[in-house]
């Protein structure tokens, strides 16, 4: 690996993206990046009704990231220092691109490109899929208030546009290492030996 290693964990909502890039960062003694989500003025509007609410939201959490993204390129990418961080700054244009429509669609996706595109990028996704059932038993297993009301349809449309995106960009930036891990099958927080499978392979990228 030329780049020192900016590692994201990549999921739809609930699939254990924060879980596991803590216990990974413990575990090998890295910094980690997470999400401010207790903060968020809009989450609970925008699961109440989301066509008011999305263009508020996803601009919060876009200028949020961004701000994130500044402070994690010069304290540690650009001093060559490995780095895990609970999300990759794509997700919002995978959220953007579902919870917008028309005009206000177009001027996010605008807005995006221009604060991100000259940013550095992840170069080992850790991207957790699961199923409907497991992010559903998830998600209330966490049991945040404004998240009761999220529709298994929204979810499950989540999780089609998760793979399509990792997909694209698999073809968009071949030198991208994706590792896929089956949030269905393999269970880092209950099983050591998950996690140490997984936690080896972070490794061996980053000889
Ligand atoms: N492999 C697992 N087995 C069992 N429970 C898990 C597993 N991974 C995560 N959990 C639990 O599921 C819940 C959601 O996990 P977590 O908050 O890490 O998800 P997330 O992907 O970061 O969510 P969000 O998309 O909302 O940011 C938590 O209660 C966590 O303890
Ligand atoms: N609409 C929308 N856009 C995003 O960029 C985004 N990122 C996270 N989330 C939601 C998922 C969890 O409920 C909660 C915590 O991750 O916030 C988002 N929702």
């Amino acid at each position: 690996m030329t780049h020192a290693p900016f590692i994201a964990v990549e999921g739809p909502i609930g699939a254990g993206k924060t879980t596991l890039a803590t216990m990974l960062a413990h575990a090998m003694q890295l910094p980690v990046i997470k999400e401010i989500v207790d903060e968020n003025p809009f989450l609970d509007k925008f699961y109440q009704n989301m066509d008011d609410w999305s263009f508020q939201l996803e601009m919060f959490f876009l200028c949020n990231r961004f701000k994130q993204l500044e402070d994690t390129t010069t304290q540690y990418i650009d001093q060559g220092k490995p780095v895990i961080s609970d999300y990759h700054i794509y997700k919002n244009l995978i959220f953007g691109e579902r919870t917008l429509k028309g005009s206000k669609r177009d001027k996010y996706r605008e807005i995006y490109h221009i604060l991100t595109d000259d940013f550095p990028k992840p170069n080992i996704i850790l991207y957790i899929r699961a199923d409907l059932d497991t992010l559903l038993a998830r998600i209330a297993k966490r049991a945040r208030t404004f998240e009761e009301i999220i529709a298994p349809a929204y979810l499950q449309q989540l999780i089609e546009d998760y793979d399509e995106a990792m997909a694209s960009l698999a073809r968009r930036e071949p030198s991208t290492v994706i590792i896929t891990i089956d949030g269905n099958q393999v269970d880092f927080v209950e099983n050591p030996e998950d996690f140490a499978a997984i936690a080896e392979q972070v490794k061996e990228l980053m000889k």
